[in-house]
């Protein structure tokens, strides 16, 4: 019986220094190692592409929707390991990119899988996990006891990892552990200004049916402009079907440009980083907006880099939210919604000025997942009403934001 688990398979064990998943000896050379920062180095498969990449390790729990995370803009500088044990099954396509077309924007860094992507099963796909992560230049690798790595980064942190795929089986663990101890770090990075557009574009594609492929466009009702600190597809998709054709321009673009535009509202897009490193830039030109009185959405990192523009704080969590299952409850209707979640910094509502409430809330851990302007059309959340991937128990939040702009 073909067994899928790559490090229960007889010709592929792997044993590591010390996260071993049984302490068996190693049969065959490991192509893939791990290095965290904490000292800790585990030997797994390498696959997608060759070569190192260092990042923050965190964890996702989502069963589905690994094409989407791993293009999601908002982990650039970020190794993904995935929970679910089973990663490739569905294969890979086109259409599932998250990132921006026009730019190619850098996404992940690389992947954890516990079990080795195998060939996929799916109408849908087009490409296998392995050739697709080689294509994107995404370094993989599988065999690793993600349970075991999942508890240390619950206990201690996201932590700073390099990751190597070598093919030929050459990996130096003290090289590799100095390459993750000397990188920087998210904490205090800009990163939203290396995956924004470089040029202004335009975007009207609507949401993708099972049925019917993507929906037709329907006529515009209004304009919104999207200041792309790294904006996911399915924003501008879920602006379009509430009637919103979207212009995108590069997150340095002033406050008079945007407003030059004549637009009905203004996105603030999800992004990587840390919030706090935008201020620079972006704290003025979103002050400017808020003025305005013009409509607002804040999506993630726009959700709290609009909080800092009001004059709220921003801080680092200690694992984050990453999945596709968080409940997050809305103060005004008292409802709950399922919600997608990819943060790692979050917005302290005991820094929230007067005049600024919070709008939703998690139910995981009571932190802020909304804000609402009293006496403006402004709205922000912390989670991602895209979804992609994930429930879409909160696209009404693009109609609350359609509405304001009516
Ligand atoms: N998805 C996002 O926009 C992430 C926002 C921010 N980079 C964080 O990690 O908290």
């Amino acid at each position: 019986m073909p067994n899928q688990v790559a490090n229960q398979d007889p010709n592929t064990k792997f044993t590591s220094d010390e996260l071993s998943n049984n302490g068996s000896q190693m049969t065959q050379k490991a192509t893939g190692a791990v290095a965290l920062e904490d000292g800790t180095i585990v030997y797994g498969r390498g696959s997608g592409a060759a070569g190192t990449a260092v990042g923050e390790l965190c964890f996702n729990t989502s069963i589905t929707g690994y094409q989407e995370i791993l293009t999601d803009p908002s982990y650039s500088d970020q190794i993904v390991m995935f929970t679910f044990p089973h990663i490739g099954n569905v294969g890979a396509n086109e259409d599932d990119n998250e990132e921006s077309s026009v730019n190619g924007a850098k996404a992940a860094r690389g992947a954890l899988f516990r079990a080795h992507p195998t060939p996929p099963a799916n109408w849908r796909s087009k490409d296998h996990l392995g050739a697709w992560l080689r294509k994107k230049g995404i370094v993989g690798i599988s065999g690793i006891d993600t349970r075991a790595l999942t508890r240390r980064i619950r206990e201690g942190g996201m932590q700073k990892v390099a990751i190597v795929h070598a093919p030929d089986g050459v990996i130096d663990k003290d090289a590799l552990l100095a390459a993750a101890r000397a990188w920087g770090g998210v904490e205090g990075s800009d990163l939203a200004k290396t995956v924004t557009t470089n040029d202004k574009f335009e975007s009207s594609q609507n949401l993708w049916d099972i049925k019917d492929g993507y929906l037709d466009a329907s006529t515009a009702l209004y304009h919104v402009v999207v200041v792309d600190f790294g904006v996911k597809k399915n924003i501008l998709r879920n602006l379009a079907s509430v009637g919103a054709r979207a212009t995108i321009v590069p997150a340095s673009t002033s406050a008079e440009d945007i407003l030059a535009l004549n637009p009905d509202g203004i996105v603030l897009s999800n992004g990587p980083g840390d919030p706090a490193a935008t201020g620079e830039y972006a704290s003025p030109m979103i002050k400017t907006l808020i003025e305005s009185n013009k409509p607002i959405l804040g999506i993630c990192l726009g959700h709290q880099m609009l909080a800092l523009a009001l004059g709220a704080k921003t801080m680092k969590m200690t694992q984050g939210h990453h999945g596709a299952n968080h409940p997050v409850k809305d103060l005004e209707t008292g409802k709950v919604e399922i919600v997608s979640m990819n943060h790692g910094f979050t917005v302290d509502p005991d820094t929230l000025p007067e005049g600024v409430e919070q709008s939703h809330i998690s139910l995981f851990d009571g932190t802020n997942s909304g804000l609402k302007v009293i006496g403006k059309p402004i709205i922000s959340v912390q989670h991602h009403p895209e979804a992609s991937p994930g429930p879409q128990d909160s696209f009404y939040l693009f109609q609350r934001f359609a509405d304001l702009m009516k």
